[in-house]
């Protein structure tokens, strides 16, 4: 392991603020990725893992900002970021993929278009290798036949079907560090442990960094290399 984190959350404080209303819902809440790891990060509800995550890659909602703290990417201080930087911060290096994402991909439009557009913005070549290369993500998310899911709608896909070509789809976009909030929740057992699985080989195999955030503290010590806990008002490590 390498000695410097990737990613530093420092002594972070998130508050919401809404005319003459302030309050501070998170509050010194610090850990470390480093490169290459899994991280879990766990807490009950309310805790605030959802907030870190936005925090991270400037998504939080427009009443919320961080008040307290940095957040340094590569050693760099991330938290003053306009838009248009953490634009190209989640594009280029962390990608987030959110709690409720399976609601973002179109039941009514391709996989194969979805997916082409997702990696618009990057050179990658010609079309026939763009293809081969999402094809072969397909692959790698467990798909044996991906050029039918490829030519499918979302609609016809079952939930753990749509949340595996929801993390191809994050894979494309080849992140320094993937960011998955609840990636697991809508799935039965079954699909649950086939995607943990996925991510702990995406992370042998690509030497992704990934932050974990889930609930299920049980399953999540199978698969990551180190849990995190926020409680409510700060992080226990
Ligand atoms: N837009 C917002 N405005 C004000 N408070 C908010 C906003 N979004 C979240 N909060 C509050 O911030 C706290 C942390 O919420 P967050 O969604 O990060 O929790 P969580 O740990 O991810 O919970 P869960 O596991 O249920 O998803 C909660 O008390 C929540 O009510």
């Amino acid at each position: 392991m390498e000695k410097s984190p990737l990613l530093k959350v420092h002594h972070i404080e998130v508050s919401y603020r809404h005319r003459q209303q302030q309050k501070t819902i998170l509050q010194d809440v610090s850990f470390e990725l480093y490169p290459g790891e899994m991280v879990a990060m766990t807490g009950k509800s309310g805790a605030g893992k959802s907030i870190v995550s936005q925090a991270i890659v400037g998504l939080l909602d427009k009443e919320l900002s961080v008040t307290n703290g940095q957040i340094l990417f590569e050693g760099k201080n991330i938290v003053h970021f306009n838009e248009k930087q953490f634009e190209k911060l989640r594009r280029d290096h962390i990608a987030l993929m959110l709690q409720h994402s399976l609601n973002s991909l179109d039941p009514i439009r391709l996989v194969k278009k979805q997916m082409l557009e997702t990696v618009r913005h990057r050179k990658l070549g010609s079309n026939r290798k763009v293809e081969h290369f999402l094809l072969h993500l397909l692959n790698e998310v467990g798909f044996n036949e991906p050029d039918q899911i490829f030519q499918s709608y979302p609609f016809e896909l079952s939930g753990g079907m749509r949340q595996r070509v929801l993390l191809a789809m994050m894979l494309s976009l080849q992140p320094r560090v993937l960011i998955a909030d609840e990636p697991t929740t809508a799935l039965d057992a079954v699909n649950r442990d086939k995607v943990l699985e996925l991510l702990k080989k995406m992370k042998n195999n690509l030497g992704m960094t990934i932050l974990l955030i889930s609930h299920d503290e049980g399953s999540l010590k199978k698969y990551a290399d180190r849990v995190v806990h926020i409680e409510v008002g700060g992080v226990i490590l």
